[in-house]
């Protein structure tokens, strides 16, 4: 016979952002409802001090929380920890893996994102996604004296500015740094900050905290070993000493234009008789490894360099977590793996929403709009979801929501502040652009991307100040041809001329 099936009109799968914000919104909507958090992750995250910085440019802090806050929060909010295996979308139910059931008239999927390694299950490979996997990295890093780390994006940007005593060898596979947030010229501004840095004084600035008192050890130890945590987010090194295994600040090597060719371990490297070269004497950056030196593992390049080192970090993107929900249900898939969803948050499957890192953004969007996986998005889905989910429950028709209308992230990157906003590397403009430039070395850095006189995008790197003018400028798309460079002249206080 049958275990009976305790049911929940909404139920929401995925402790991070989206399936937290989501959970809540949906709590908050109908207090008169069970509202079931099913998550594999012992903790949940927590989104605190919640700021609307400007129209679109929104701050928060992020708190790893026992479920049991949640719960407490919001009594209707019922969490269940176990990971779903399966769903059988057609029978409105999922399977978790504690041996239960659980049926539901609408649900949300916000199982996020796993890293996507060069080279799976190598054991000298490191993905860095949650707490276990940077204390993992951390702990390794104590004993290392060189890393390699993979990858253009925001993981590798931060790392490597993080790391000290440890040589650094940062393979890219462009011909400058920070491909996903930066062209080349805002790459040549972070790169010269890269190279001087010294054990500067940082601002204090500490968004992200991953304790709660005590609460999050006694939650951690019910952990299972193998379940997948939520993903961090600004500013996750903090609190994490990342230190290698000498006494020096910072030394780092990049290596341009150039791909993972094989990876050896030591014994098969012997073997090969291939030579390693040494790490560079660089102006910048101290090495302390002689070229004798053995290693765990060889890194062949394309460019037909051969580096040892003591592990590698794959910072090379993020893959989807939808296999769980596949097996017998048709989803249509995104090209980069996500479940395909439309502009009501919907997947192609009846009554199943999804929102985050696990979705991808299907419906027609705002010209100056662009998925990206990042925090605020998980944010904004989720709490989208759950108005979409409202809404079709109560027979309502909903607008897109606001969040859409522009591509916005704030973050920081080599201790400057970064603002993206819009097409911010003109993406999708064609040749159809021109781009205006400020910049000045070591203070700031400023660029508005131009179509046809309207500004479509922009980079702000330093405290420009400029961040809620130029969303304005993005968002009213007014032809700003008639001020010529004046857009740009620091000597001129272009709000003046908008307010
Ligand atoms: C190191 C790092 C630094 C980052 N820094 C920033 C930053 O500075 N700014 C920024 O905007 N973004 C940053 N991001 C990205 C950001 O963290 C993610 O985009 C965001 O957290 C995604 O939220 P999510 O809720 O969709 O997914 P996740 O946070 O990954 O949460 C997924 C949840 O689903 C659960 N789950 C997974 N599988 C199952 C299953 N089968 N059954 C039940 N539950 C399941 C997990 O346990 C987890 O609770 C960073 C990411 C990383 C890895
Ligand atoms: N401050 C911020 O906003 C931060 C955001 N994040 C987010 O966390 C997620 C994970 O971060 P990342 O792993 O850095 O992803 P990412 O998507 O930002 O960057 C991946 C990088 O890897 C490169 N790459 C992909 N395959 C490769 C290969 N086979 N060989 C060499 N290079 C390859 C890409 O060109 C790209 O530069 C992303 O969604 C990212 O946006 C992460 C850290 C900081």
């Amino acid at each position: 016979s049958e275990p009976p099936r305790p049911s929940a009109s909404f139920v929401v799968v995925g402790g991070g952002i989206a399936g937290v914000t989501c959970a809540e919104q949906l709590a908050i909507t109908f207090p008169s409802e069970d509202i079931l958090l099913i998550t594999a992750s012992p903790v949940i995250k927590a989104v605190t001090n919640f700021k609307q910085v400007s129209k679109v440019l929104e701050e928060f802090d992020v708190e790893e929380q026992p479920s049991s806050m949640l719960e407490n929060r919001l009594p209707n909010i019922r969490v269940i920890e176990s990971g779903v295996k399966q769903l059988k979308s057609e029978e409105h139910c999922i399977f978790t893996e504690d041996g239960r059931q659980h049926a539901y008239k609408k649900l949300c999927l916000c199982a996020g994102a796993k890293p996507k390694l060069i080279s799976e299950g190598n054991p000298y490979v490191l993905g860095i996604r949650d707490t276990d996997s940077a204390q993992e990295f951390q702990k390794r890093l104590t004993k290392a004296k060189r890393i390699m780390i993979i990858g253009n994006g925001g993981i590798a940007l931060e790392l490597v500015y993080e790391i000290e005593g440890c040589e650094v060898i940062w393979a890219i596979k462009d011909k400058a740094i920070g491909n996903t947030f930066f062209d080349a010229g805002a790459a040549e501004f972070l790169t010269s900050k890269l190279i001087s840095k010294k054990s500067e004084a940082r601002i204090a600035q500490k968004r992200t905290r991953y304790t709660v008192g005590g609460s999050k050890k006694e939650a951690r130890t019910k952990a299972e070993s193998e379940s997948v945590g939520s993903a961090l987010g600004p500013d996750w090194h903090e609190g994490l000493a990342l230190k290698g295994a000498e006494e020096f600040s910072h030394s780092i090597h990049i290596e341009t234009a150039c791909e993972v060719k094989k990876l050896y371990l030591q014994e098969e490297f012997k073997k090969t008789e291939k030579q390693s070269v040494a790490f560079p004497k660089a102006h910048h950056g101290k090495s302390v490894t002689t070229d004798e030196e053995t290693w765990p593992v060889y890194v062949e390049l394309t460019s037909g360099k051969i580096y040892g080192c003591d592990f590698l970090v794959s910072a090379t993107g993020v893959t989807p977590n939808v296999e769980p929900f596949l097996q017998g249900n048709n989803f249509d898939l995104g090209e980069d793996g996500g479940l395909r969803v439309d502009d009501q948050m919907r997947t192609s499957l009846p009554d199943v929403y999804a929102a985050g890192d696990i979705c991808t953004a299907c419906w027609e969007p705002s010209p100056v709009w662009q998925q990206m996986r990042l925090w605020t998005q998980a944010r904004q889905m989720g709490w989208y979801a759950a108005k979409c989910m409202a809404a079709a429950t109560l027979g309502e028709s909903i607008d897109m929501d606001f969040s859409f209308e522009l591509f916005a992230h704030v973050t920081k990157f080599f201790n400057y502040k970064v603002v993206l906003l819009g097409k911010y590397n003109a993406q999708g403009l064609g040749a159809n652009h021109e781009l205006m430039l400020r910049c000045t070395r070591g203070q700031e850095y400023v660029k508005a991307i131009m179509q046809n006189g309207r500004m479509m995008g922009a980079v702000l790197i330093g405290e420009t100040d400029l961040e809620e003018t130029f969303e304005n400028l993005i968002l009213n798309q007014m032809d700003l041809s008639p001020y010529g460079k004046d857009l740009l002249d620091p000597n001129i206080d272009i709000e003046d001329y908008f307010d």
